[in-house]
């Protein structure tokens, strides 16, 4: 995404959230450094298997078990939003993706990377500590930021790990894009989840303008 037309909508987010920019700037740098040759994905690889492709894209609401009864998901390219990795893996669904900001079951991710999911890591201003722990123990990794991007660390737009699964999906030409496991009224959330899965509907509802 534009990074022009994303900045004042990401403004808003940290307004409202209380995050601070400078910290997910640091974020970036951190992960940027990280990355080289041997641990990355190239950019190319994410757009052929989204490209002109129909994209089920998996968040990690309690529904999503029983969504996934009612799709058929040999017929998607499948991303996953960071916890819905480990409903598919527990199911012997590798994700095709996975984006995540590695505070779900990470366990879970490393194995279904070391099956072959590329893995978009997203670096913000409260997970260096895991970007340092977990970074080392992937490979086929894309860096991703909702601060400015860098060469290889990229902003697709969106906020939350589900939102910006979608967010991704349109940016690389997807098909069609069917969304599983998202529901934006459940109350069994920490208020600060709530606010997040009142962005995520927000920024849903934007991409489908
Ligand atoms: N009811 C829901 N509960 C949790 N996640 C949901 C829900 N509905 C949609 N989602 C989407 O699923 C994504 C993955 O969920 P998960 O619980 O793994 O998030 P998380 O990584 O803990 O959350 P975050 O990193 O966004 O704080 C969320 O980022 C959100 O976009
Ligand atoms: N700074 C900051 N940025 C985020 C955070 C968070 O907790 N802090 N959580 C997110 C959810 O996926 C996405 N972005
Ligand atoms: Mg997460």
């Amino acid at each position: 995404m534009d990074f022009n037309e994303w900045e004042p909508i990401y403004e808003s987010i940290l307004n409202d959230m209380g995050f601070s920019r400078e910290g997910d700037e640091q974020a970036a740098h951190i992960l940027s450094d990280m990355l080289n040759s041997s641990n990355s994905a190239d950019l190319s690889e994410l757009k052929i298997l989204i490209e002109g492709k129909d994209i089920l894209v998996c968040g990690n609401a309690p529904v999503l078990a029983q969504d996934l009864e009612l799709v058929n998901p040999k017929d998607f390219v499948i991303i996953a939003a960071d916890g819905a990795t480990a409903v598919l893996v527990d199911r012997e669904i590798i994700p095709d993706i996975i984006v995540t900001d590695l505070d779900g079951d990470v366990e879970k991710e490393i194995i279904a990377n070391k099956a072959g999911s590329i893995i978009v890591v997203h670096g913000h201003g409260d997970n260096i500590d895991k970007l340092n722990n977990f970074v080392p123990q992937l490979n086929r990794i894309i860096g991703s930021t909702q601060a400015s991007p860098l060469d290889n660390v990229f902003n697709f737009g969106g906020f939350s790990d589900g939102d910006r699964c979608a967010y991704l999906a349109k940016e690389l030409g997807a098909a069609s894009i069917t969304l599983v496991g998202f529901d934006f009224d459940d109350e069994n959330v920490d208020p600060i989840k709530k606010k997040k899965l009142k962005w995520a509907r927000l920024l849903i509802e934007k991409l489908n303008k």
